[in-house]
């Protein structure tokens, strides 16, 4: 069986030059594993082989910077017999390697430029290990090389792409933790980032946004250095909370409006609206997921407000003060204002005589149990 790695190169990494025979299949250009003195073993492509001195020099990108190192070329065959000749005699504690060559997609040299690396055949088991140990790294090997095939084959935007899962990978999650409450703020600012959609996973677009703690969001900017070497530029943004791809409708609510709710009735004044641009997410939290077109009301925001106003009502406290809910629901669309409950009826928006803003004639109704506040919102959709 064998497997294709693709592997995108950087630009001073085209040329192939053939090398003298003693050096085996080693050559520039190529993707060779090598293992770091922590014992991690990666691909890196060789950018230079010393013909004198037996060594070669690597590169990759780790963290979104270009690494380099210089390696001795009897390390480089430990860990890829199959790229030592037969002047070169494998080492006795060789791994299963790569088998690398450039493959055929060679175009663009910047971007397009690939190799394509060959896992062994089952029967080219190098000398000296047991053979379990051996099925062992040849089936490590052969998911890291169809993992990078997955991610790789034909998505423009993998080399960012990896440069971001690296960021991700070597972030501080040490503190990472679920939401706390809200503190007393007069305002709270919330940011929910929404997962990639259908046509977004498709295109391979990036995914440029990382919530590494509840409160800080992460933006991975694309840049380049005056040499072309690609680089990410984060920026980090604080809030009072940030929800990440995963987070539900129930536990947005749990830390932006349900405080809202019992403040009310405190006799406090709330307000909570949603902000962003268009297919961010705002319909989808605030009045619940769609399955194709038809939403399910009861996971939006709305849906549990109102049903936590009715329970509250419930309460011994509340049913003293003999509370009654009103609503009102009105759109503002393309500067004009329209009554919802009202058969879109046009409205003005005008200031009393104590400055405060009315909205003129806009019609109340009032509730008086969950289902009635709910199914005015779903006969309006
Ligand atoms: N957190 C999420 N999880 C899963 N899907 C989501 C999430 N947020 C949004 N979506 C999906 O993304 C699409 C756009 O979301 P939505 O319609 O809520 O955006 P919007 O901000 O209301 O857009 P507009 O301003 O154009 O009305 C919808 O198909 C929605 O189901």
């Amino acid at each position: 069986m064998a497997s294709q790695l693709c592997l995108p190169v950087s630009p001073r990494l085209s040329s192939v030059k053939p090398l003298k025979p003693h050096f085996g299949n080693i050559q520039v250009g190529i993707c060779v594993a090598i293992q770091r003195s922590g014992g991690r073993i990666h691909l890196v492509v060789v950018t230079e082989v010393k013909t004198q001195n037996a060594w070669v020099t690597v590169e990759w990108v780790e963290k979104g910077v270009k690494k380099g190192k210089k390696i001795d070329l009897e390390a480089i065959f430990l860990l890829n017999p199959a790229l030592a000749s037969a002047e070169h005699p494998t080492p006795a504690r060789a791994l299963p390697s790569l088998s690398l060559a450039p493959s055929s997609a060679i175009g663009n040299q910047r971007t397009a430029t690939r190799w394509s690396a060959r896992i062994p055949q089952k029967n080219e088991t190098p000398s000296g290990d047991s053979p379990d140990r051996e099925k062992h790294r040849r089936l490590q090997l052969e998911i890291r090389a169809q993992r990078a095939l997955a991610v790789n084959t034909g998505n423009p935007n993998y080399e960012i792409q990896s440069m971001i899962e690296e960021c991700r990978r070597h972030l501080d999650c040490s503190q990472l933790s679920g939401p706390k409450p809200l503190e007393d703020h007069r305002i709270c600012v919330c940011v929910r980032k929404r997962p990639l959609n259908q046509r977004e996973t498709t295109m391979k677009d990036l995914d440029v946004i990382t919530i590494p703690s509840d409160k800080v969001v992460m933006v991975h900017e694309s840049k380049q250095k005056v040499d072309l070497t690609p680089y990410l530029e984060n920026q980090t943004f604080c809030f009072d909370h940030a929800f990440d791809d995963t987070a539900s409708n129930e536990l947005v609510y749990q830390f932006t409006a349900q405080p809202l709710v019992e403040s009310i009735f405190h006799k406090g004044m709330a307000t909570c609206f949603a902000y962003g641009q268009t297919g961010s997410g705002k319909t989808h939290t605030i009045g619940g997921a769609f399955s194709g077109r038809d939403q399910d009301c009861s996971k939006g925001i709305y849906a549990m407000v109102a049903q936590d106003v009715f329970l509250l009502l419930k309460t011994s406290a509340c049913k003293k003060l003999d509370l009654k809910v009103y609503g009102t629901f009105f759109e503002i669309y393309g500067g004009k204002v329209y009554d919802l409950l009202n058969w879109k009826k046009t409205l003005q928006v005008l200031e009393d005589g104590s400055q405060q803003i009315q909205v003129v004639g806009l019609q109340e109704q009032e509730k008086s149990k969950y289902s009635e506040a709910n199914g005015e919102r779903s006969d309006l959709k």
